[in-house]
Parts: C-alpha cells; structure tokens; sequence
C-alpha cells in the first residue's frame, strides 16, 4: 500500500519566529507512522533554521521552488545544490503561482525535475487545469501534457519517486474543492499517464496528491479515494492545529 503525503505549502506568510514556533509544535506530534509521511514546504529564508530543528525527527523540510542550475549569474535565484547542502529533502515544482506569476512553463519544470533528481531531492511537481479549461473539456488532455512534459528523460525509477501534486487552479485558495470523485477522476487519468510512459510497478508506485482547499473536513473524504495518495495544502497548513489534523487524517 501507498504511504500518504501531506505537504503543506505555507507560500509566502509567516516570519521566522512564527516558523520555528510552529515547527517546534508539530514536530514533537508527527504521529510516529509508516503510513504517513509529513512535509512543510518554507519560504527560503527559513529553511537552514526549519532543517536544523527537525533534525531526527519525522518533520520534513522542502522549498517551494528552486533554479535548475547548480550555481552562476541568477540573480535572485538558489540552487539545488544549496537545498541539498542545508539538508532540505523535497522541492515543490511548477506550482500554479510559479507557471502564472513567474513564467514558469513545463520545459523549466522538466529541467528542475532533473536537477532535484541529479541532487538527491524529492520533486513535488504540481500540476492543474484553470476554470475554463475545465469548462472546455481540456482538463484530461491538459493534464496528460503537463505529467508528460514534467516528467520527459527521466529514468523509471526517477518517475516512480516523483511526487505528482494535482491542483486544479480554481480550487487553490478559493474554498471550492474538487469534488473527491472529481480529484480521483483526474488523479487516476495522472496514474494512468505514468502507466504508459512506464511499467504498471511504477503506476502503482507514484505517489499522486491532491490540493485544493484540503481541509480537516473533507481530508478524510479525499484520502479516501484510489488514487488520493496525500495532499498539498496551502491555507490549512498555517495553523498548527489544521495542519497536525491533515497529518492525523493520513495516518488512519
Ligand atoms: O500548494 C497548495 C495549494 O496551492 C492549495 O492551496 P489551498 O489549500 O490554500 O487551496
């Protein structure tokens, strides 16, 4: 059976005292479970601080973007090489934010695919589809584009360690979540994608998560379906409490 992933995205909110408030909390009540497995995706500034303390225990600490090149003139940007030296484990890629605020587009995506794997980094790459693509039918095939791009040149046993996170973009932030039949439709089809690209072992492997206004109460109902295997939380994941029951929910 598939662990669960919960990941929360805290984007671009907290200072540093709240941040290490919060993981000096949660990290004393990761419940101590094969089955789930729990993630706080930090702004950068707070990622050296995050990994030290939850040194030895269950926490794991991830960024939520990062360049592809490993160093050189980017202004602004950091290297996988400087995630993998502070000891952050996973990297989130592609999130909607990124691809429509910062130009981000399935080949950058795919290059930093690569690099976390060159570096011993565990991608989250999101992917999602907008309202009106929905409302044109494009969800499926938009989707398949983006998983195949994402994941190109990579060898199988790097795409069975990809963590693929489904967020359709008009459900992030706005409190209208897909529907769990809605998201497993579209988390299945995402199974299916990497079944053709690679083995039926690897399909089965791949951890897809689901994010979209997840909350304690319709966690649950999410986790629940086949190919739910996590979810990647924004505003949920902010307070200790929400964030500790999403975590919970996963370890059922
Ligand atoms: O990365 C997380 C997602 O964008 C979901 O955000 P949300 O839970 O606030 O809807």
């Amino acid at each position: 059976m598939r662990k669960k992933v919960i990941a929360g995205n805290w984007k671009m909110n907290k200072v540093l005292s709240e941040a290490n408030r919060f993981v000096d909390e949660v990290k004393e009540k990761v419940p101590n479970s094969e089955q789930v497995e729990a993630i706080v995706c930090a702004p950068f500034p707070f990622l050296a601080s995050l990994v030290e303390k939850t040194k030895g225990s269950k926490l794991k600490i991830a960024a939520q973007n990062m360049h592809f090149e490993n160093d050189g003139a980017f202004t602004g940007e950091v290297s996988p090489v400087m995630l993998k030296d502070l000891g952050v484990t996973h990297v989130v890629l592609g999130h909607s934010e990124r691809r429509e605020y910062f130009a981000e587009t399935d080949e950058t995506v795919n290059q930093k695919t690569h690099a976390a794997f060159q570096h011993g980094l565990t991608p989250i790459v999101c992917v999602g589809e907008t309202l009106e693509q929905r409302e044109a039918n494009e969800t499926m095939g938009l989707i398949e584009t983006q998983v195949q791009k994402a994941l190109q040149g990579l060898s199988e046993e790097q795409v069975a360690n990809t963590i693929i996170a489904y967020e359709p973009i008009w459900a992030i932030g706005t409190g209208k979540t897909a529907t769990s039949e809605q998201a497993n439709e579209v988390c299945t089809h995402i199974r299916n994608v990497v079944r053709e690209l690679t083995s039926e072992a690897t399909a089965e492997q791949v951890i897809i998560q689901y994010g979209g206004s997840v909350k304690p109460a319709n966690v649950d109902e999410l986790l629940a379906q086949s190919d739910i295997d996590g979810a990647l939380v924004g505003g949920a994941s902010l307070e200790v409490d929400s964030f500790l029951q999403l975590v919970e929910a996963g370890a059922k």
